[in-house]
């Protein structure tokens, strides 16, 4: 008997360093979304494809949205509420150690003018007391009318398994929008870019790997069946173009040899990865830079 297929949208909300990214990865089963401890990780809005059964779950990892001063943060912050908007089912996610803070009230008072369904997901479980778990669910949803609360380890998978069914059960009888082999929306050129940006978070500190991005401005599959792929690393200084290459280059080789080992088992390819560092000052206020990582332009100002 053939089972009807389904198909929809979720969205996953939350607070900066929640763990969305780690949670999309976990719901897809791969790696799409970059991770980081670091706040603000991440950019574009990726696509992530998970499948429960009958039913094909395309995620939303939307940047953490918080007050938005710069324009780069604008622009995330719109892009998140559009991916809420357009959602069928809304989950919001709170790190359930961090508990209720400015942050998620903010984002709680902006869901209550999302239509879609909401669920409550509360996250790293496997660093917090029971009790307090109980609290703060509790808690959250005497602000807000969920229709289920899910207490997860997106780190380990712990519950991630009945999310991903009850995510399942919110999508609408129809086709599958993407191929059932494919785990995300993003072209590799992107994904690839984000991997690389995702070493800078790892190697570099305070402000830099906020002020820098990072595209991958070529990508040629070789007849031996291996990619060269040429990316540059835009800073907003020169000065942190240096810190970027790093003494006789120390830096960007680590950063460049860790990418690459990404990239290729995200492309299942071999990959020569060549890595440029450019200062363009005000990369921050050029449209161009903004379409590459999928955002709108935020107008004026
Ligand atoms: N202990 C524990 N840590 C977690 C869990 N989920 C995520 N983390 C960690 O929390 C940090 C933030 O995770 P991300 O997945 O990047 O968070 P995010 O919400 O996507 O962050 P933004 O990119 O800022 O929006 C990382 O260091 C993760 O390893 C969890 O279930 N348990």
């Amino acid at each position: 008997m053939d089972q009807e297929t389904s198909c929809g949208f979720a969205a996953l909300v939350g607070a900066p360093n929640a763990g969305k990214s780690t949670l999309l990865n976990q719901l897809v089963g791969a790696k799409v979304s970059i991770v980081s401890r670091k706040a603000q990780t991440t950019r574009a809005q990726v696509r992530g494809i998970a499948v429960d059964g009958p039913a094909q779950i395309v995620l939303v990892d939307t940047p953490g949205i918080f007050k938005p001063k710069r324009k780069l943060d604008r622009a995330m912050v719109a892009s998140a509420l559009s991916g809420a908007a357009d959602a069928d089912v809304v989950a919001l996610l709170v790190d359930a150690r961090k508990g209720v803070d400015e942050e998620v009230e903010a984002i709680m008072k902006q869901l209550a003018e999302t239509k879609a369904p909401k669920i409550l997901v509360l996250n790293k479980v496997d660093i917090v007391a029971r009790e307090k778990l109980l609290a703060l669910t509790a808690k959250l949803n005497e602000m807000e009318t969920f229709e289920e609360t899910f207490m997860v380890s997106a780190l380990n998978g712990d519950g991630v398994a009945d999310l991903l069914c009850a995510l399942g059960r919110r999508m609408k009888p129809g086709p599958w929008l993407y191929p059932e082999d494919q785990l995300s929306d993003a072209p590799l050129r992107l994904l690839a870019a984000e991997i690389t940006r995702e070493q800078i978070y790892e190697r570099l500190h305070d402000e830099l790997p906020y002020q820098s991005t990072v595209e991958t401005d070529s990508w040629t599959n070789q007849k031996d069946g291996s990619a060269r792929i040429e990316q540059t690393i835009y800073v907003a200084r020169d000065g942190q173009k240096k810190i970027v290459i790093g003494e006789g280059g120390k830096t960007i080789k680590a950063i460049g040899a860790a990418a690459r080992r990404e990239i290729a088992e995200a492309a299942e390819q071999k990959v020569h990865l060549f890595l440029f560092v450019k200062v363009r000052e005000n990369w921050a206020e050029d449209p161009e830079r903004y379409r590459e990582m999928r955002l709108d332009f935020p107008k004026g100002g």
